[in-house]
């Protein structure tokens, strides 16, 4: 951007050299134009280039080029590329900022206009614009700085909108990624996740040597839970159970719906012994905690518990196999029990 305010400024100057030089105006005051539009290039070439721009609220210095340029020495040139000049202002700037520099471009080049044919008519050379000429270019420019400043508020308006559009994706993708992973009921990780999380824990308890345990966890006659008080109140029963359980577990174990009333535990870096004692609390936890039901019933559920230890070079579905086992092993010996898989 500011080498392009660069050339623009250099195309610029290099005309009005050629109008000096056609022997259309007065030569020094273009050699003085030529330096303090040099001064002003290399100011906010450098500020920008240097990164020393970046301090500042406008860091593209926007505002000050469009200034400098209307009312500095450049006014001269400014008709033919005013248009192009506000443009960078429709996409730098605000609307408000953009009726501030309208007025202003309005007011100094009219000044400047007004200066040039009423007190300094010797700048001017014989052939040059008569007045009408010159209050024609004023609403030509009055028009330019309209126009512009109607295109800010429509482009201001459109980059509001997409910017609280890319805020309203970037919440949906957020929104999609946890419904990809969550269980929408009980807010624990999926069965997808838990696959995920078992491959990868799977992979660093191979590479580590470190004991790593999978625990499945099943209501016991849930059935009759949804026969007896509806499945509204299933579902509030499998909402407690995950709290309940969730409360019970280490940060680092990671607990997941596996799907209907069976749920996973994956433990790692933890001995057998260690994992029994932590499940036989959560079994008594459960037991001990009645889920308060709509209506003001309150229902007891009981939990049977397979637990397998990772055998070396064993799969994650021989682990989940053996787990199951377990599990199945633990109902059959009467429920609401932790069975260790051998
Ligand atoms: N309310 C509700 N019930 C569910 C959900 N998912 C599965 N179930 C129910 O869970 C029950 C599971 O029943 P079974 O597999 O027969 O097992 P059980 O009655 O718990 O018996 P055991 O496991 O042998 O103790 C079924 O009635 C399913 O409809 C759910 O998201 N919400």
């Amino acid at each position: 951007m500011a080498g392009l305010s660069a050339l623009l400024m250099l195309g610029c100057i290099g005309a009005m050299h050629l109008v000096a030089a056609a022997g259309l105006t007065d030569p020094v005051p273009v050699y003085w134009w030529t330096l303090a539009c040099g001064a002003g290039i290399t100011t906010v070439f450098v500020l920008i280039r240097s990164g020393a721009s970046r301090r500042f609220a406008d860091p593209s210095l926007t505002l000050f080029q469009i200034v400098y340029v209307i009312a500095g020495p450049a006014r001269g040139i400014a008709p033919p590329i005013l248009a192009v000049i506000m443009m960078f202002g429709v996409f730098g700037l605000t609307p408000r900022q953009m009726v501030g520099v309208a007025l202003y471009g309005l007011v100094a080049f009219g000044a400047a206009g007004a200066v040039v044919q009423w007190w300094h008519p010797a700048w001017l050379s014989p052939d040059s614009q008569p007045p009408a000429l010159s209050a024609a270019y004023l609403v030509m420019i009055a028009v330019v700085l309209a126009s512009s400043t109607f295109l800010t508020t429509r482009v201001h308006s459109a980059r509001a909108r997409l910017r609280s559009q890319k805020r309203e994706l970037a919440a949906a993708v957020e929104q999609i990624r946890e419904l990809a992973i969550r269980d929408e009921l009980t807010g624990l990780p999926n069965r997808r996740c838990m696959l995920e999380m078992m491959r990868l824990e799977h992979a660093r308890a191979q590479r580590s040597r470190q004991p790593l345990l999978l625990a499945q966890l099943d209501l016991d006659h849930f059935k009759a839970v949804n026969d007896t008080h509806g499945h509204a109140a299933g579902d509030v029963a499998l909402q407690s159970f995950a709290q309940t359980v969730h409360g019970c577990v280490r940060a680092s174990d990671l607990l997941a719906r596996w799907g209907g009333e069976e749920f996973l535990l994956l433990m790692a870096n933890t001995h057998p012994a260690d994992g029994t004692r932590l499940l036989e609390r959560v079994r008594a936890t459960v037991a001990a905690t009645p889920v308060a039901l709509p209506g003001g019933t309150q229902l007891s559920l009981t939990v049977s518990v397979g637990l397998a230890e990772l055998a070396p070079g064993e799969s994650t579905a021989a682990l989940l196999q053996r787990a199951d086992a377990a599990l199945y092993g633990a109902k059959r010996l009467g429920r609401n029990r932790v069975l260790l898989a051998h």
